[in-house]
């Protein structure tokens, strides 16, 4: 059998809140994977993050970069329970284990009916673009234009969020088709890098509307540039990105568009 451990994922403004935040996970992975073996189940995929990598040594990020000087307690938890993981498959070899790096998801499901709807004022760049976009928002702040990137701005690798989900499906397969166990770990990214001011301008393209922003200071715990290198989970996967910039945005848009106030519409 296998599970999707997707349970970890993290919730809210973590900084505000380490201590009871690493507790919940830490005894949160615990108990679940307690009552994954008395249950039988010994694989699974688990959301993991780039942030694990913390600020990059060099780029793009393979999978061999080192983890653990992780930027955010968010990122901490991820690299802690990675530990975890590992530990646990060496010392049970009945454990098989994947653990998918996503970069920075985006985008929305085609249908415009699926979209990110984020509690309160938006921590992520691009649900944050689209209620500007829509006029829900006065104006974007950009973190930082004096970091050493192509306009100042900070870089990230944006994945469509579909994409993602095409890749837990490769991962669930692989995790049913082998005898093999132990922890694996793939990144799932596009491999390419887009700066704050690339997002807004791609943004404006699909939209048709002007996304306002203004300049002010770095956030705490940001890295200049982040971009993976994704070619193991194509070689071991059989999966890549496929959508690129444009669509990520053309699709967020048609979500937002048609629901500029998230879910409270429905
Ligand atoms: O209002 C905003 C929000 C973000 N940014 C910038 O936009 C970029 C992306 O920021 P954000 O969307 O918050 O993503 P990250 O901080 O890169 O973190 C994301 O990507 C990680 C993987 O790298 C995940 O683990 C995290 O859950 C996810 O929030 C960064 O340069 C930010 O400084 C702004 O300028 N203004």
């Amino acid at each position: 059998m296998v599970a999707h451990f997707a349970a970890l994922k993290a919730v809210g403004e973590s900084c505000r809140i380490p201590l009871q935040y690493y507790h919940n996970n830490m005894t949160g992975t615990n108990v679940l994977l307690e009552a994954m073996a008395d249950n039988n189940v010994f694989k699974f995929v688990y959301s993991s993050s780039a942030t694990v990598y913390g600020e990059p040594k060099f780029l793009p990020v393979t999978e061999e970069h080192p983890t653990g000087n992780c930027t955010s307690p968010y990122g901490k938890t991820k690299y802690f329970t990675e530990e975890i993981l590992k530990d646990l498959c060496k010392s049970d070899k009945r454990w098989a284990v994947v653990s998918l790096r996503y970069f920075n998801p985006v985008g929305a499901h085609i249908s415009g009916r699926i979209g990110e709807d984020p509690n309160g004022e938006p921590n992520n760049l691009m649900p944050y673009i689209a209620q500007v976009a829509v006029g829900r928002r006065p104006s974007l702040s950009v973190y930082g234009s004096d970091f050493p990137t192509h306009d100042g701005t900070g870089v990230r690798d944006y994945i469509h969020i579909v994409d993602l989900a095409e890749g837990h499906v490769k991962a669930l397969d692989k995790l049913r088709n082998i005898a093999e166990t132990g922890f694996f770990a793939y990144n799932l990214g596009t491999g390419v890098g887009y700066s704050v001011l690339d997002m807004v301008k791609a943004f404006e393209k699909a939209s048709g509307k002007k996304v306002n922003y203004t300049l002010v200071d770095r956030r705490s715990g940001d890295v200049a540039t982040c971009y993976a290198d994704a070619t193991l989970a194509d070689k071991k996967l059989g999966w890549k990105a496929e959508r690129g910039i444009d669509k990520m945005c053309e699709d967020t848009w048609r979500w937002q568009s048609q629901n500029p106030n998230g879910y409270a519409n429905k």
